[in-house]
């Protein structure tokens, strides 16, 4: 019999927003005439409605948050915890609810706009492979890198940008969680490589944007409109 997959997935949503701008963190702000975090959270329910989803969240803001759910009559069943300092602290929060036997997506819930077609590439693959795998894109802007006295052209056909959902073994994600942190560290892949985990890339998405800025926060209506009438 083929063993059933124990999927889950860490939505990190404990940051403050702080270069979107808004009364509200980004997270929490309207997309569509819905919370952001209610898009994303949706998008893992829609791709599976098994897999088992853990929001972080900061502290502060667990009590706005179950006012929204209500206000926004948003049911799809998750487990909140408290954030951290950084992404990194949120993430190693999140993972304290994961069991080690489990494949386990790291995502952003600033990107809002990731499909279940990419979710499912990146979950069949760690599953086969029981790899680390991430979601990336080719750079269509021409590169330059400092050099302290100037700049220098770099081939860009040699670098890939980097997307969520990071998906990996349970097992070895908390292990690479536990041997600490760095403040080089700016993903989950960066983490897990440092502790030895191979890292495999699968096609993202250009629509999957992490909404950073005021002008990210004013072009999401108009991804949303775009991503409903696909
Ligand atoms: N301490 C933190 C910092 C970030 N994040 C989450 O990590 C994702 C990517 O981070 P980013 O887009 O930089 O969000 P913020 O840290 O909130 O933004 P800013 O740096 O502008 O304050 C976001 O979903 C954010 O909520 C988190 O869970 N905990
Ligand atoms: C994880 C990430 O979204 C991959 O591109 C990115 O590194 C997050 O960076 P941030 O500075 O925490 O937004």
């Amino acid at each position: 019999m083929i063993p059933e997959k124990k999927q889950s997935v860490i939505i990190v949503a404990g940051g403050k927003g702080l270069r979107a701008g808004g009364e509200l963190p980004k997270q929490f702000q309207p997309i569509g005439g819905e919370p952001m975090l209610t898009h994303t959270i949706k998008a893992f329910y829609d791709y599976d409605y098994r897999i088992r989803i853990v929001v972080v969240l900061p502290e502060e803001a667990q009590l706005l948050w179950s006012q929204l759910c209500e206000e926004h009559r948003f049911s799809v069943p998750h487990t909140v915890v408290p954030g951290g300092e950084t992404r990194f602290h949120s993430v190693k929060n999140g993972l304290e609810e994961i069991s080690a036997d489990e494949i386990v997506g790291v995502h952003d819930g600033a990107r809002p706009f990731v499909t279940s077609g990419l979710i499912g590439r990146c979950f069949d693959t760690a599953f086969e492979n029981q790899c680390g795998v991430i979601p990336v894109v080719d750079e269509v802007n021409s590169v330059r890198q400092l050099t302290g006295t100037g700049s220098r052209m770099v081939d860009r056909k040699q670098l890939k940008l980097v997307q969520t959902p990071q998906v990996f073994p349970a097992g070895e994600l908390k292990k690479s969680y536990e041997a600490g942190f760095d403040p080089s560290f700016t993903d989950d892949a960066s983490v897990a490589e440092k502790w030895g985990m191979g890292i495999q890339l699968v096609e993202g998405e250009v629509t999957n944007i992490k909404i950073t800025t005021p002008f990210d926060m004013a072009l999401a209506d108009y991804y949303y409109q775009l991503m409903a009438n696909r």
